[in-house]
């Protein structure tokens, strides 16, 4: 018989000026001695000093690495870290914290997740989306023991990574969409109570468009709540359909395609509206959703080109084809993915 499994966090904080109780947070979690931190370029200096010494204050020994990108090589570079290590703390990006879920994963230790910003959903999830030579693979992974999320640091990040966490939480509407329908055509597993969670975290999101503003403390921790409870979905799924359908797609289809990708969530809200019009639902209220939040709603405010955006539509139904999505095993032909991107406002 299979048995339900369940992976969550054991502690989550969040709040302004949090990150300085990280070396305290670490004691309560039972952790000590050596630990790992792993930061990006910026984030090292923006974050990353502080959890030093928070942790420092807390009697830790620490060793810093700088992840570039959320590569296999990465994981690999961070777990030859890990000898005597009791954890490693993600601070950055979700580029980051993947990358410390997964070493931390591999090498049978902990990770704990120190977002910089509200651009992506993987705060506190078990699964992480690594980089490799075909694009990404999606891989199940431990979640993180603990999550520090300061949001005075996130709400001071540049408001484009705020704008991106809303449109990684607002795809969690065709996702669901897709993962009904593969649940239909296919008797794919599907959880009720996942996708519930989901629709009323978008929901939640979308009620409070108007209030997400740049540089608000306020806004920071609506957009952080959403993304963790979006993390939570996928926990009770096991996997990322709750979150992650034919929009996934068309993203992780651009940052092989595109010569400069945007942000995830960026691709992810855009592709929300498109994938929206396939479904036959209102994706108007998407795209004036995202508008709202000003978040991208073209190619143009992407920074994209017109022709990645069709190739990508054209290619994004091979991406993770074990996914059954409203794109179906045979993708868009050109024609009808310069329609879509034409009907929807994505190109002109
Ligand atoms: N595991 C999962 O379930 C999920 C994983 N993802 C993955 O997460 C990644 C997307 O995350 P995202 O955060 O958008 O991208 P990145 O981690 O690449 O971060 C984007 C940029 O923002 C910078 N940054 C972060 N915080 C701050 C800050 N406070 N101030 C200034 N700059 C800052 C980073 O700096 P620096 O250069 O220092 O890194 C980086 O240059 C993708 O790889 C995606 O696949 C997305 C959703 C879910
Ligand atoms: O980005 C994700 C959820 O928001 C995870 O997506 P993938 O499982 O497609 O990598
Ligand atoms: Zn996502």
């Amino acid at each position: 018989m299979d048995f339900n499994r369940v992976k969550l966090p054991r502690e989550i904080h969040s709040g302004p000026g949090v990150l300085k109780e990280t070396g305290s947070i670490c004691k309560d979690l039972k952790l000590s001695g050596r630990v790992l931190v792993a930061s990006g370029p910026r984030t090292m200096k923006i974050a990353g000093e502080s959890v030093i010494s928070s942790l420092q204050d807390h009697e830790f020994d620490v060793e810093t690495i700088i992840i570039k990108k959320p590569s296999m090589d990465a994981v690999e570079e961070v777990q030859d870290h890990m000898e005597n290590m009791s954890a490693v703390l993600g601070v950055g990006g979700g580029k980051v914290i993947d990358v410390a879920k997964m070493a931390s994963t591999r090498s049978g230790t902990h990770s704990v997740s120190i977002p910089t910003a509200a651009s992506h959903d993987g705060i506190s999830s078990p699964r992480a989306s690594i980089k490799n030579q075909g694009g990404s693979v999606s891989l199940s992974a431990e979640p993180p023991i603990g999550v520090v999320a300061d949001t005075q640091i996130i709400s001071q990040a540049p408001f484009r990574l705020l704008a991106a966490g809303c449109g990684d939480i607002i795809s969690n509407y065709t996702a669901v969409l897709d993962w009904k329908l593969a649940h239909r055509l296919l008797n794919e597993d599907y959880s009720d109570s996942a996708a519930a969670l989901s629709l009323i975290t978008a929901e939640t999101t979308i009620k409070a468009a108007g209030h997400i503003k740049e540089g608000l403390i306020e806004s920071a921790a609506i957009v952080v709540k959403g993304l963790i409870s979006s993390g939570m979905a996928i926990s009770i799924a096991g996997n990322s359909r709750p979150a992650s359908g034919a929009e996934h797609k068309f993203s992780h289809a651009l940052d092989i395609i595109a010569p400069e990708p945007a942000l995830h969530g960026e691709q992810c809200g855009v592709g929300t509206i498109m994938m929206m019009y396939l479904h036959g639902g209102d994706w108007e209220f998407i795209r004036d959703t995202l508008k709202t939040i000003k978040a991208p709603v073209n190619a143009q405010e992407l920074g994209i080109e017109p022709e990645y955006i069709i190739q990508a539509l054209m290619k994004a139904h091979n991406i993770r084809k074990e996914r059954y999505t409203i794109l179906g095993d045979r993708g868009l032909t050109e024609a009808a993915a310069i329609k879509l991107a034409r009907k929807t406002g994505v190109i002109d």
